[in-house]
């Protein structure tokens, strides 16, 4: 399950020398502070809070306590600004410590209430964060599953089913959806973890090689045989082995396969020892094995041996907001990559995200992500970065609409220009001070019930068109 968001408004201050007035003030204006006078305190404190404003003064710290700072004010929930003094700024390593990680900065002598305003926005923009930030799901080792859609968790709960028998699992999906990872997440739950977890893809090794590949061989087996080898199923003895792309073995390694399934044994090509081996066997294909097996390309009897339990694989197009999650999860995990910090996507970047197919799923993603990472000059990811521009949607509207806005923007103008002085507004705009007040109304600028007044213009020459009704203007 996710953590709730924290509600209550904490603040971090980084302080050799806190300010005890100002500290005094972020209280009484409801911020629950922690403060911190070297490095450790402010990651201690950092690691403590999900959501939270930072306050950091850097006077008074050493090169390596800047150093130290990065991870604390590289976290993705809290939201940092800057104290600086006059002067200070002139400092290169604060200079790249406030562009790079900070939401925004504040030179002393300052209001209290302004401080508390600027906080109050980087901890807002950190809680945006905060729903970006992937769920804790299925862990597999040092591969995280991130997936919080109902889909995605169906699957978590059918990994955690399946890891505890010994049966056969078959895992469909497109390619990159991660069936790979499902099989390590698999092996990761079961009982087999400590022992190997050992993958092959069947479309990848030679078809005269496979057999060797999967049984091993004996010295002189064949030509350049010149000593024993251990094959992928005795080596994951123990353990677990995923076939990846099944759907590709030759049918006279199926037959192999098929009596190893049956027996539980093998024999390395040359000799003439059974050997036993367990081995708890995960296969996974990207096409369609039924139409195979009718096709008489995959042996019916090889794939209800395979296929005891079947897993299925969600495409990432019918994930959801998991795309968006993930793609924040890509980023915070490559974004080292790029010269300058990068802190997410753009608006249109998330819809095109969420507008286009991904036929090659998660893996795809992934790159598009990370080459977005190296390509951007900002700091938020966008369409063109991730090279899906022609997936921005192109809002259409309609003329009337068109007009409208035009209309109220051309009034705003005027009103702007002219201090809100109705009768200068209306000359500029050539129309009457009455016709003026109706749009106003009919823009939602203006109460109907507000009479217009004449001394509203401070001008006693517009007055006298207070009077006239109407000037036959649309
Ligand atoms: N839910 C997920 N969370 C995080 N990373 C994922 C997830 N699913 C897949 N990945 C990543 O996407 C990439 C592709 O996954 P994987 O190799 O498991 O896909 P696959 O379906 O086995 O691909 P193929 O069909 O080409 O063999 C890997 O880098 C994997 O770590």
């Amino acid at each position: 399950m996710r953590p709730q968001p924290d509600t209550q408004r904490r603040l971090i201050c980084v302080a050799r020398a806190p300010n005890d007035l100002l500290l005094a003030h972020v209280r009484a204006a409801g911020w629950e502070v922690t403060v911190a006078r070297t490095a450790p305190g402010a990651e201690a404190a950092a690691k403590e809070a999900r959501v939270a404003a930072g306050l950091i003064d850097f006077d008074g710290f050493t090169p390596r306590d800047f150093t130290a700072f990065r991870a604390c004010l590289n976290h993705p929930t809290i939201g940092w600004v800057a104290i600086t003094a006059a002067g200070q700024s002139a400092s290169h390593a604060v200079r790249d410590l406030i562009r790079n990680y900070c939401f925004d900065y504040v030179t002393m002598p300052l209001s209290y209430e302004s401080i508390s305003h600027v906080l109050g926005h980087a901890r807002g923009m950190a809680a945006l964060n905060y729903v970006d930030t992937p769920a804790e799901t299925a862990a597999t080792g040092n591969h995280e599953m991130v997936g919080t859609c109902d889909a995605m968790q169906c699957l978590f709960s059918t990994i955690r089913k399946v890891a505890n028998t010994n049966a056969s699992v078959f895992i469909c999906g497109e390619s990159g959806t991660g069936k790979e990872l499902t099989a390590l997440a698999i092996h990761e739950h079961s009982p087999r973890r400590k022992a190997p977890f050992v993958a092959i893809n069947c479309g990848a090794i030679p078809q005269h090689l496979l057999q060797s590949e999967l049984f091993g061989y004996e010295r002189g087996a064949f030509t350049g045989a010149d000593q024993r080898k251990i094959g992928r199923i005795e080596a994951a003895n123990g353990g677990t082995l995923f076939l990846d792309e099944i759907g590709d073995m030759p049918l006279e390694a199926q037959v192999s396969l098929l009596r190893f399934l049956q027996e539980g044994k093998i024999e390395r090509l040359g000799g003439h020892e059974s050997l036993r081996v367990d081995v708890r066997v995960i296969s996974a294909t990207h096409v369609d094995l039924e139409a195979a097996i009718c096709a008489g390309r995959f042996r019916a009897d090889l794939f209800h041996r395979l296929c005891v339990l079947r897993v299925d694989e969600p495409p990432l197009r019918a994930r959801g907001k998991d795309i968006e999650i993930l793609a924040h999860h890509i980023l915070h995990k490559f974004k080292k990559d790029s010269t300058h910090t990068i802190r997410g996507f753009t608006t249109s970047a998330i819809q095109a995200m969420n507008d286009y197919s991904w036929p090659g799923n998660v893996r795809e993603l992934i790159n598009r992500v990370r080459r977005a990472i190296v390509m951007t000059e900002g700091r938020l990811l966008s369409p063109e970065d991730l090279d899906l521009e022609s997936f921005v949607r192109v809002e259409v509207t309609s003329l009337d609409h068109m007009r409208d806005m035009a209309e109220r923007s051309a009034i705003e103008t005027a009103l702007l220009h002219h201090d809100h002085r109705i009768g200068r507004a209306a000359a500029e705009l050539r129309i009457s001070r009455v016709t003026l007040y109706r749009l106003m109304v009919a823009h939602g600028m203006r109460d109907p019930a507000d009479k217009p007044l004449h001394d509203e213009d401070g001008d006693d020459a517009a007055k006298g068109l207070v009077a006239v009704s109407g000037d036959g203007q649309g």
